[in-house]
């Protein structure tokens, strides 16, 4: 419901230029939320904002971390000056590890519904954002990493970095909208060699395919993210912004008609004896790899 609301107010968020323009907005750079966690800033002349993850060690997307996107995406959808948002990572070599599995792990069971719709409506949200979407990709990019990455509209991707839907290597299933997203990238016979293997593809792997579209050094990364969001913003934006509602919106449609079963699913699907040992001995493996 949460989620339906969020994407009406996209839809409508064209009309939505009369608002009244931020306190927090003195400068010609301003920091629209700043948290240990995310920190999202607005340039003011420019229209760009760029939202940085940092929670260590991995930016991996806790209940609480995905809540704290979710509000600042909202905001940053509503606030009329702004016209387009870079995400990155504050973090060295990690762009996102994809869900927390501590949250799937051993979980209560309300809370982990509560985790599978934000994590839902922080993907309809930024599938569905009004505003124009870069990934900066600074860093490794696996699973739920990937999805964000896949949920904007154009991907940079420094060297030396893998990226992918790796899931099935865990022993769980990409949910049906994590590979309609990878679908929508890279088209469907290279979605199910991704997916069924659990490919993480290295930067220029992922670029042969489309994965990601441009690849560049990680020192020039945020420059070219900037220099390429100048690019799209000088496309006429309501043209550009109903191209890219009507490509979208089946997609979008398709989670938010059966959201609340998705819910059910992930979490019939999650408390598993065997989806959770399977959990519980990747975690093993991820913490063994740390002391070798
Ligand atoms: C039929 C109905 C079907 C419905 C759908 C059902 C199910 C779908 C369910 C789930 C979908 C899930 C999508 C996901 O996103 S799952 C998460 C996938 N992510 C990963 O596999 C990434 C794992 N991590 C790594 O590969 C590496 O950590 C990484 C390359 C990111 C970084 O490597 P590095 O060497 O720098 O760091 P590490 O030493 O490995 O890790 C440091 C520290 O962080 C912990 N950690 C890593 N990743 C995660 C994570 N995703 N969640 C929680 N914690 C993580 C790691 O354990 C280390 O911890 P510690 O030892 O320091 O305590």
């Amino acid at each position: 419901m949460a989620a339906r609301m969020a994407f009406s107010r996209l839809t409508r968020s064209l009309c939505e230029v009369g608002r009244s323009r931020s306190l927090l907005l003195q400068s010609a750079r301003w920091v629209t939320s700043a948290s240990k966690t995310l920190t999202v800033t607005m340039d003011d002349k420019t229209g760009i904002a760029e939202m940085s993850l940092n929670r260590p060690p991995v930016n991996s997307l806790s209940l609480e971390f995905m809540t704290e996107i979710n509000i600042a995406l909202e905001k940053l959808e509503h606030e009329k000056f702004c016209r387009g948002v870079i995400i990155t990572s504050a973090i060295p070599k990690i762009f996102s590890a994809g869900l927390d599995i501590l949250e799937m792990y051993q979980p209560k069971p309300e809370r982990l519904s509560e985790f599978w719709k934000t994590l839902q409506d922080m993907w309809l949200l930024l599938f569905g954002s009004r505003l124009t979407t870069i990934a900066a990709i600074n860093g490794h990019s696996p699973a739920g990493g990937a999805l964000v990455a896949m949920s904007c509209d154009y991907r940079i991707m420094a060297p030396g970095f893998n990226i992918g839907l790796n899931e099935t290597q865990l022993g769980i299933v990409p949910p049906f909208w994590f590979i309609d997203t990878m679908m929508h990238t890279i088209g469907s016979r290279q979605t199910e060699l991704c997916c069924q293997k659990g490919l993480m593809l290295s930067t220029e792997e992922a670029a042969r395919i489309g994965l990601v579209d441009k690849v560049v050094p990680l020192d020039q990364i945020a420059s070219e993210a900037k220099a390429e969001m100048q690019s799209w913003l000088k496309i006429p934006v309501a043209a550009k912004l109903i191209t890219k509602q009507t490509i979208r919106a089946p997609i979008l449609e398709k989670l938010q008609t059966r959201q609340e079963a998705d819910v059910q699913n992930f979490c019939n699907f999650a408390m598993k004896d065997s989806v959770q040992k399977s959990l519980g001995m990747y975690l093993e493996n991820l913490k063994k790899k740390q002391k070798e």
